[in-house]
């Protein structure tokens, strides 16, 4: 082949002009990623800084908190836990002790004399361990009984392949902000002992590892490593080996957290890499084909980690649900509590993996639709006002609506926790003060992926004939583009009709509105929704974009051809068009304007006192950054560096939370370092026997997010993740599958819109309503708009081209797949227009495609018909559906081999997002307020000082 390169990677072929050349390009493109990484690199630096800079201050304040309230015995308490736990504990093996050349301490060390702490308290409480832990999980290390302070979250631990996904275990985290850690707490954990296996200090790694692992019961018990006396040392002071790695025979699953950010592509094992993908000057015609694409022989997908698998051990009771608010224990309950925890876990052993999973029958039977049929289907004014109870109840008191602004107002099982500052999340200006309703809303209504047969329905069906592989491929949204945005108006205008001026749906309309006329897709290749011709002899009724589409990927059986690139980057329109972005965000952040009468709590002097707070510099999470910010700008305040004209779209995207602040790089240079991909991988039709191209009319985008990005929004995520965790989420937005089977499911969030991917507490399957008639999204189960970072990474893909603006997605679902986890083979739903997008995060992995997908054995998809596709998603890229590939072949994710996060970013069709709309406005008047988003709440009555005074929680800003 032309210009293929020798042993050394140098042309052997091209004459010694040629060669030249060749080096030199190559040289060029190594500079440029240099320079990119170096960047990278500088701004890791400033980051690290800020968070240097916030941590002394945030501990400055925590100790004057500590001071405020008292508390020795508490501290006493606590160490007398410590003291106990460590002494019924294995004996220690030993651990190195001595301090190692560019060894880095530990910021969060405490003095040899804990501060006084309040009962229930214990921070601070951290053993020092190699942050560069190759498992980042769970290596042996001494057992502290650490008792959730008020204040710490629950957040996710990267799990064993099969562990539960219960949240029982408690990191702190940094969140990426120059803030510094945030430590948050769930209720049902506050005053629980848990026994602290791994942290790893804030100051290392990517902003999403600064995180600290606390056991999970999920683990065997691990040894101790130090006698008590050199534990509590480390947990004080040690300082940090950085390279320490794991010791043999460590509990953790060797991928069970991915290698820190800039994460390098790396393949998992299924699939050959087929593409250069170094920085050219121009985008890179596909090399390769067809052939590249095919997985290597004998191809299995085998989860790598090694952890244990099968259902989750039950959970202590401690952590259950039910205890929700049990706050009040004594500290004398801690020790034994702690240890019993240890001791039980040897009792938790899992059953053999294979007892866990569904077998190759049952799955085929998922597959093949065999479910029970659902039970009734809820009226959706039901479902509506199920949805509107936990904030329509206040309300119906005589209360605020909605929320609880006194304690007064909360329900019998909120007073257990009334004295506590968790019924809050003191954590100013992010998702905070939802009322214990709403989390036992949460609960009620969250799905309950029982995984049987979840996926392979998900989004289209799977194995079968043609027409069974796409049962949801429905006509009616393929109108011209002037009947939807004629529908979207209508609908728009309707909701306008109920005249409030601000609020979410307000927001969402805002940002549909903001939209121009469509523009041609794909750099002007026509007005088609990229809904390929159908291959010959299928069937016509599978919905007007057969006949309607504009074909983005050839006809079939043609020889796919590469697409051209995209338009040119000084061709594109950078800031014009996204201040509807900015309008879209202020108003989503804004709070509501008090209307006369209004009894919202958007408004009390402590919420005010928080956004200035926040103002003043007090980090949030990216989105409530982004969310206040915004709103400044909208204000014309001067923190808003460029609220006055129009703000660059890098400023827009910084607030937003999307783009890291500091990094200057003009967006049109942003623009021109994403490359473009497509694929040619033809197989024989099922039927026809002529060839087609499965994946023709995809095409991968590179370097959409830079490595810092990635960080960025990884770290929302993750918060996002807590929060779901905890009930903290609207409705359907976050689900987690209640039972942990190897290969059957994955913690999801959906915003913007709720799609039935599982079968939901009602009863309604995956696809389906309880007539067995295609159910896609359902807009009554209101969930939580796109949040900000969101909402600008939307539009950066339009803005750079690499979808439509027409196509502006205005959901996500986010899916975080452990080790093992998979995605089973499916076609999205047709509730969502063609082209959409999946963002890669945290590993790279592959995505097979193929003509017809089915599951071969638990975890595991072949292909009928023909070889499957294979193309391997680089972190940070963005993988663009439609055609053949998007609409008719299939795709699956076998078992990742790391832990990947997946943004799936798509536009509602227009009757669905009117739906959507008009569901949210029917809450909205229910409850007599708008809707608020997660980051727009703030907790009542004084915030996150208030709430430490009240009950003593620990709250760094
Ligand atoms: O994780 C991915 O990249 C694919 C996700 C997907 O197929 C979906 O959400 O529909
Ligand atoms: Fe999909």
């Amino acid at each position: 082949m032309p210009g293929a390169g020798s042993a050394n990677g140098a042309p052997t072929d091209l004459g010694l002009g040629g060669q030249l050349l060749e080096l030199r390009r190559r040289i060029g493109a190594t500079k440029r990623r240099i320079d990119e990484e170096e960047a990278v690199l500088r701004e890791a630096r400033k980051r690290l800084q800020a968070l240097r800079a916030e941590l002394s201050q945030s501990k400055e304040q925590e100790a004057e908190v500590v001071r405020e309230l008292g508390g020795e015995a508490a501290a006493a308490a606590a160490a007398a836990a410590a003291q106990a736990a460590l002494a019924a504990a294995p004996p220690a093996q030993q651990q190195p002790q001595q301090q190692q050349p560019g060894m880095l301490h530990q910021q969060q060390q405490q003095p040899q004399q804990q501060p006084q702490q309040q009962p229930g308290m214990v921070h601070h409480v951290q053993h020092a361990y190699p942050a560069a832990h190759p498992a980042g999980v769970a290596p042996p290390g001494p057992h502290i009984p650490l008792v959730v302070p008020p204040g710490m979250i629950v957040q996710h631990l990267p799990m064993p392949a099969g562990g539960p996904q219960q949240p029982a275990v408690v990191m702190f985290h940094s969140h990426g902000q120059p803030g510094g850690p945030q430590l948050l707490a769930v209720p049902q954990m506050v005053g629980q002992p848990v026994p602290v296996v791994h942290v790893v200090p804030v100051q290392h790694g990517p902003p999403h590892q600064q995180q600290a692992y606390i056991a999970h019961p999920h683990y065997p018990p691990q040894p101790l490593q130090q006698a008590p006396q050199q534990v509590q040392q480390a947990v004080q002071s040690q300082p940090v080996p950085a390279q320490q790695q794991a010791p043999a025979g460590s509990a953790a699953p060797s991928s069970a957290c991915p290698p820190p950010l800039p994460v390098q592509p790396q393949q998992n094992g299924h699939a050959p890499k087929f593409v250069d993908r170094a920085p050219a000057a121009a985008a890179i015609p596909p090399t390769g084909g067809a052939a590249a694409v095919r997985p290597p022989p004998g191809f299995s997908a085998p989860p790598a980690a090694a952890g244990p698998a099968g259902p989750p051990a039950p959970a202590p009771s401690h952590l259950s649900p039910a205890n929700s608010g049990a706050l009040v224990h004594t500290s004398q309950e801690f020790v034994p509590r702690a240890l019993q925890l240890a001791q039980q876990q040897p009792q938790q052993a899992e059953p053999p993996h294979a007892a866990a999973v569904p077998t190759v029958e049952q799955q085929a039977g998922q597959a093949a639709g065999q479910a029970p049929m659902p039970a009734a289907h809820a009226p959706a004014a039901a479902a509506a006002a199920a949805a509107a109870a936990p904030r329509s109840g206040a309300a119906a008191s005589g209360a605020p609506p909605g929320f609880q602004s006194s304690l007064a107002d909360a329900e019998p099982m909120s007073k257990r926790v009334e004295a506590s500052p968790l019924a809050f999340f003191p954590v100013p200006g992010r998702g905070a003060a939802l009322p214990l309703q709403r989390q036992q809303q949460a609960a009620a209504m969250a799905p309950q992926p029982s995984q049987q047969g979840e996926d392979e329905q998900q989004h289209g069906g799977s194995a079968g004939a043609e027409t069974a592989a796409h049962p949801q491929r429905q006509p009616g949204w393929q109108e011209p583009e002037t009947e939807n945005d004629a529908a979207l108006a209508a609908a728009l205008a309707e909701c306008e009709a109920h005249g409030e001026a601000e609020g979410l749906s307000t927001a969402m309309g805002a940002a549909v509105l903001g939209r121009g006329p469509v523009a041609g897709e794909q750099g002007g290749r026509g007005r088609g929704w990229g809904a390929g011709p159908a291959p010959a002899g299928s069937s016509p009724s599978w919905g007007r974009g057969s006949s309607r589409g504009g074909s983005t990927s050839g006809a079939p059986g043609a020889p796919a051809v590469s697409l051209p690139p995209a338009a040119s980057p000084e061709a594109v329109p950078v800031a014009e068009d996204f201040p509807s972005l900015t309008a879209a965000a202020a108003a989503a952040a804004a709070p509501p304007a008090p209307a006369a009468g209004s009894k919202g709590w958007g408004n009390t002097a402590a919420t005010q006192s928080l956004r200035s707070k926040l103002a003043a510099g007090a980090p949030g999470p990216p989105g409530a950054a982004a969310a206040q910010q915004a709103q400044q700008a909208q204000r014309g305040g001067a923190a808003a560096p460029a609220a006055a004209g129009s703000p660059a779209v890098e400023e827009l995207e910084v607030r937003c939370g999307l783009r890291v602040t500091g990094d200057g790089t003009p967006d049109a240079e942003r623009r021109r370092l994403v490359k473009r991909q497509t694929f040619q991988h033809t197989e024989k039709h099922i039927r026809t026997r002529q060839q087609v191209d499965v994946l023709a009319g995809l095409e991968l985008h590179c370097n959409v997010l830079t490595p810092a990005e990635q960080a960025q929004l990884i770290d929302a995520v993750e918060h996002w993740v807590a929060l779901g965790k905890t009930g903290h989420l609207r409705g359907r937005t976050f689900s987690a599958p209640k039972k942990w089977l190897p290969g059957k499911g994955r913690v999801t969030m959906q915003f913007g819109c709720c799609y039935n991917y599982a079968t939901d507490a009602q009863g309604r399957e995956p696809g389906k309503d309880p007539q067995g008639l295609q159910l896609g999204i359902i807009p009554e189960e209101v969930v939580e708009p796109l949040p900000p970072p969101l909402r600008a990474l939307c539009r950066r893909l339009t803005r750079w081209r690499v979808l439509p603006e027409a196509r502006e997605p205005n959901s996500a679902i986010i899916n975080i797949y452990e080790p093992g986890d998979c995605i089973p083979p499916h076609v999205d739903h047709f509730d969502f227009v063609r082209p959409f997008c999946t963002i890669s995060l945290l590993s790279e992995q592959s995505i097979m495609f193929g003509q017809r997908l089915v599951p071969a054995g638990p975890g595991e998809f072949v292909a009928q018909g023909g070889d499957p596709a294979y193309i391997p998603l680089p972190t940070g890229s963005c993988l663009v559906l439609k055609g053949y590939g998007g609409d008719t072949a299939m795709h699956c994710v076998p078992p990742v081999a790391a832990r990947r996060i997946s943004i799936t970013l798509r536009k509602m069709g227009p009757e669905h997002e009117a739906a959507v709309l008009r569901e949210t406005r029917k809450l909205e008047a229910a409850q007599g307020f708008p809707l608020r988003a997660f980051w727009e709440e703030t907790p009542p009555g004084g915030g996150a000082r208030a709430a430490r005074r009240g009950g003593g929680a620990i709250t760094i800003k």
